[in-house]
């Protein structure tokens, strides 16, 4: 009787505990994203999304809307990014077309050469098992280790895992027991052997007075913009490879960045995004800059719309990728980080490499089709951001030197197909006037197999950056839409069931991050939920 009342009360009145796991390649920004969410001010009810219709096939959230009601509740997601200027936007295109296109014979590619099970297994003999609260402790399947099993990182409670445990030299000391408060993450001096970085656990780097109050004022030194002097360097790099000359002009005569104007018209210029606010004192998030290289995990604990979320955030090395499926036995909800960024198309592809290995995962594939939720997390859309910034700017500047006028109309036509024509007139190197992005946004949709998408807003269609197949019925006020998009994505997808989709956000500024929170969030409530009923 006594458990019958416990039962129904974990079931349906205490706060649920949801692990959720953040993986994805190194460098993607997992850990600025944790960092983000430690100073993300959420809601303590989930006001949208949770309500979503089931039926409803999910398969991206990609845009922004601006109403009233969705930015007092301050869930906003991110603005749409901004398309690729044409001669980009193809090359991102044909790039993606061919990747898929050779998808047969990539899978026998480096990247993707299966590890014997006896290097996996070396591999994995001298990691500690991950502390995640244990939804059970069995073993996982071809004698790989089990899943998380306790709390605390001193009870493991599988027989193979205390084997292990006895050969491994004892754990570091917990996070933020030992170190000084005001001490910075000790900077890696030399590359750590394959064997002892891997039973490193690595503290999270934010010291307790980043997640506390500070001043306001203290804040703008951590937003640099020398994003833009980077992807500027890095365009030299980057292949070019030359689309036919028609289908260019193709191309430019059908450029259209006028839904832009939804976006851009409201930006407001260093709006800062959900940051938290208590006792008049703004949280500070842990500079980005001394965000190191994560080699074991990261974790952070925090309520999000009445949920308890305990967030592990993985190291994205490639040595540190097999460590990934020890998590899945015990995670409510995933987050695959991408850069959107990314100027190297192979990084992208070996992105979507790990991606649909993990989805391919015998023990996640199982969970997926019970419903867990997997984010992809398009980051670091303030670089998408910048890049348009900064061509408006270089076209005002252009047109200034000129002395020609002209409105605000053509701006978006002139960052689009026309920037390099004039550019060209001006004797500016066409170089600079180019995003240093390797994919396109709508590429980036259908490089990672989402089956379709949707944007959270009432204008829908146009925003679209395609085309599409599904019905969508939903929008940002929680009403229901029904628009139908003429689109492509639907070659293959990871998963029909839905629960498999895409927000885009900046760990860098906020945007976009408390709103794809939320969203996750709601949707891996239902899905413990449901597991726990069971
Ligand atoms: N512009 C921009 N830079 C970002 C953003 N998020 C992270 N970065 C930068 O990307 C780099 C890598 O960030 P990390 O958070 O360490 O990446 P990670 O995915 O945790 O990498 P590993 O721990 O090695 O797996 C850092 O230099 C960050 O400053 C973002 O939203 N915008
Ligand atoms: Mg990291």
């Amino acid at each position: 009787m006594f458990s019958l009342a416990t039962g129904i009360y974990q079931s349906y009145f205490a706060p649920p505990k949801i692990s959720i796991l953040i993986v994805g390649l190194d460098t993607s920004g997992k850990t600025a994203l944790l960092e983000r969410v430690k100073v993300t001010n959420f809601s303590s009810r989930l006001h949208h999304a949770s309500s979503h219709n089931d039926k409803c096939v999910l398969g991206a959230v990609a845009g922004a809307n601006m109403d009233d009601d969705t930015f007092k509740r301050g869930a906003r997601p991110a603005r749409l990014p901004p398309p690729l200027p044409p001669k980009k936007a193809t090359e991102s295109r044909h790039r993606v077309d061919q990747v898929l296109a050779e998808e047969d014979e990539q899978t026998k590619s480096i990247h993707d050469r299966p590890q014997t099970n006896n290097e996996r297994d070396d591999l994995l003999q001298g990691i500690p098992p991950p502390p995640l609260c244990g939804l059970d402790n069995s073993q996982g399947t071809n004698g790989t280790p089990g899943g998380p099993a306790d709390t605390t990182q001193s009870t493991i409670n599988t027989t193979q895992s205390k084997t292990r445990d006895s050969q491994r030299p004892p754990l570091p000391p917990q996070p933020g027991l030992s170190k000084p408060r005001d001490q910075a993450p000790a900077p890696i001096t030399s590359t750590p052997s394959k064997r002892s970085s891997f039973i490193q656990l690595l503290r999270c780097p934010s010291p307790q007075r980043y997640s506390s109050s500070a001043l306001g004022e203290e804040e703008e030194e951590y937003y640099s913009d020398a994003i833009h002097a980077s992807a500027v360097a890095a365009i030299a790099t980057s292949a070019q490879k030359q689309p036919q000359q028609d289908q260019q002009q193709q191309e430019v005569e059908e450029w259209n960045t006028d839904y832009l104007n939804d976006y851009y018209i409201n930006y407001q210029d260093g709006e800062e995004f959900d940051v938290k606010v208590s006792n008049g004192k703004k949280s500070k998030m842990f500079p980005l800059e001394r965000i190191r290289p994560t080699l074991g995990q990261n974790l952070a604990k925090v309520e999000i719309g009445g949920c308890k979320c305990s967030l592990f955030d993985l190291s994205g090395a490639e040595k540190m990728r097999p460590l990934w499926e020890r998590y899945y036995r015990d995670t409510d909800a995933v987050i695959f980080v991408v850069d959107s960024s990314d100027h190297s198309f192979s990084n992208l592809q070996q992105s979507r490499h790990e991606f649909r290995k993990l989805c391919q995962n015998e023990v996640m594939k199982r969970r997926i089709e019970r419903g867990l939720p997997i984010m992809i997390f398009a980051n670091k859309l303030d670089v998408a951001y910048g890049e348009y910034d900064k061509g408006v700017e270089r076209a005002n500047e252009a047109d200034r030197r000129r002395q020609v006028s002209w409105n605000a109309d053509e701006e978006d036509a002139f960052v689009g197909g026309k920037q390099q024509e004039r550019s060209h007139k001006n004797g500016e190197n066409e170089e600079d006037c180019v995003s240093s992005r390797a994919i396109d946004f709508s590429d980036l949709l259908r490089f990672f197999d989402i089956a379709s998408f949707q944007l959270m807003d009432g204008n829908g269609p146009e925003m679209g950056a395609g085309t599409a197949v599904e019905s969508v019925q939903y929008n940002g006020n929680g009403e229901s839409n029904n628009h139908h998009y003429n689109h492509n994505f639907n070659r293959r997808s990871v998963c029909a069931k839905g629960n498999v989709f895409l927000f885009g956000g900046s760990a860098k500024t906020g945007e976009g991050v408390k709103a794809a929170f939320e969203y996750l969030v709601a949707q891996s409530k239902k899905y413990h939920l449901a597991m726990h009923s069971q």
